[in-house]
């Protein structure tokens, strides 16, 4: 190890200085959970943290302390500009074949041109970050890395300080007992905006059926204030209880917390494996399975659901075949049933054509019309004047890469804003020519649920 820590660099650095080397090295650790490491790394890295599950549950990351962060106040240009700064620092990575490859984590905001003074001010329109501390559980298994990228001629002192550290994350996450108190009453709920929200469905539904639009997603917002300030770990602990087979995300930035459980996919790329999921079209869960199946049979008929999840499919097939083989997407929808709501769903797959990286992906699908609408454009301008929220990084693309290039991005909804005693909640909805303004305002209350439910908040209806 101290033969990697002083070799010298024939390699191109191009991050900060020309001496930029980034270190990783990893071990593996017997069985840990991912909410107690996440809580060791509380009381030096409380701003410095993130946490992901996969929907199907084979992985799970989280990042303790930051050995770089990547962030990008461009507009468009914010998936280039993260992409080319991660290509820079990886070209100045020196890792053992056994070392696991380190994860750059992050999200971008969902429209970096909707300027409104909000809870989302110190967000940049990308922000991501490699870990000091990673942990990746994968198929069972722990492994720990320790990653730093540094300046220094010799970093074998620092190297070492970052071990022992590393040790006293796992030893805190592994033995101290992990416990908190989530006794945390709402003192009161704030739906902001609920008539222009109405004002606004009934807007754009006109807008639609006048033709400057085919879908429009309107979102909405609602404010908790609490007792007492909110715990980070509580809340993730809560919301992974609530709804199983979703991604699961928390992004530190500063005092904030962005977290929720999403059921929705926006790629994922596996050596040159690419998938998708086309996510629209909803109904609630039944009280009974009777209930449950006419429902879900219901959704897969009602031609405005249909019309809703149609649009989302048109355009994700037609950024795969553009950068895609072998490119398959099913016929028709099948439902995707999670805790409070049923979709309608297709997931659509296909081979990575070209030389394009994730990133590359993630800017030609956001926003799909699941977020956005149709035309993109038009939407997006609609959204801007109709909505009047700044959406920050709700309904946008969050995830991870790895220096090998593979990686995932899901959609964050079902997500909440932490910050002190406060949590911004989030949720919309598809608009289209025959929407109807109550229908979707009932909507947005079922998708507030996981998050509200993990927060202890009461359930409406
Ligand atoms: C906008 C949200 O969800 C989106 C809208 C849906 C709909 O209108 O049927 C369904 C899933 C998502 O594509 C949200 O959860 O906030
Ligand atoms: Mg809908």
């Amino acid at each position: 190890m101290s033969r990697k820590l002083t070799d010298s660099h024939t390699m191109k650095n191009t991050i900060n200085s020309p001496y930029t080397r980034f270190f990783t090295e990893t071990i593996e650790v017997g069985r840990m959970s991912p909410f107690a490491f996440f809580e060791a790394g509380f009381q030096k890295y409380k701003e410095e943290r993130f946490y992901w599950q996969n929907a199907d549950q084979t992985l799970t990351l989280v990042g303790i302390g930051h050995a770089v962060t990547l962030t990008s106040d461009l507009h468009e240009e914010r998936y280039k500009d993260i992409s080319n700064q991660w290509n820079d620092l990886c070209n100045t990575l020196i890792k053992e074949e056994e070392d696991a490859a380190p994860i750059l984590f992050g999200g971008f905001s969902y429209d970096p041109n909707q300027v409104l003074q909000s809870e989302w001010n110190q967000f940049p329109s990308a922000y991501f970050a490699v870990p000091s501390f990673q942990l990746k559980i994968e198929d069972g298994r722990s492994y720990v890395s320790i990653n730093l990228v540094t300046d220094k001629p010799e970093a074998s002192l620092e190297f070492e300080w970052l071990r022992q550290e590393r040790d006293r994350l796992i030893h805190l996450a592994q033995v101290k007992e992990f416990s908190f108190q989530y006794d945390n009453p709402i003192v009161s709920m704030e739906e902001r905006g609920k008539d222009r929200y109405i004002e606004a469905v009934n807007n754009v539904t006109s807008l639609i059926q006048s033709g400057k639009a085919d879908k429009v997603v309107i979102a909405r917002s609602l404010v908790l204030h609490f007792e007492q300030e909110l715990s980070a770990v509580a809340a993730l602990y809560a919301i992974s209880n609530e709804q199983q087979e979703s991604y699961q995300f928390a992004l530190q930035h500063n005092d904030c917390l962005f977290f929720g459980a999403t059921p929705e996919r926006l790629i994922e790329m596996k050596n040159g494996k690419v998938l998708s999921a086309c996510v629209a079209g909803s109904i609630r869960r039944g009280n009974s399975a009777e209930e449950d199946k006419q429902l879900g049979e219901a959704l897969l008929a009602d031609s405005k659901n249909r019309e809703e999840h149609h649009y989302v499919v048109e355009m994700i097939s037609k950024v795969f075949r553009t950068h895609c083989q072998q490119v398959v997407v099913p016929k028709n929808p099948k439902l995707m049933k999670i805790r409070d709501i049923q979709h309608l769903y297709t997931p659509v797959e296909g081979k990575i054509a070209s030389e394009s990286d994730i990133f590359t992906l993630v800017k030609a699908l956001h926003p799909t019309p699941a977020l956005g609408g149709v035309p993109t454009s038009a939407a997006m301008e609609i959204i801007r004047q109709e909505e009047g929220m700044d959406r920050g990084y709700y309904a946008a693309p969050i995830g991870w890469t790895d220096s090998s290039g593979n990686g995932e991005f899901a959609v964050a909804l079902r997500s909440a804003l932490i910050n002190g005693k406060e949590a911004y909640l989030y949720a919309g909805g598809g608009i289209v020519a025959d929407s109807n303004a109550e229908d979707e305002y009932d909507e947005t209350w079922v998708k507030f649920r996981p998050v509200l439910r993990a927060l202890g908040g009461q359930l409406n209806g």
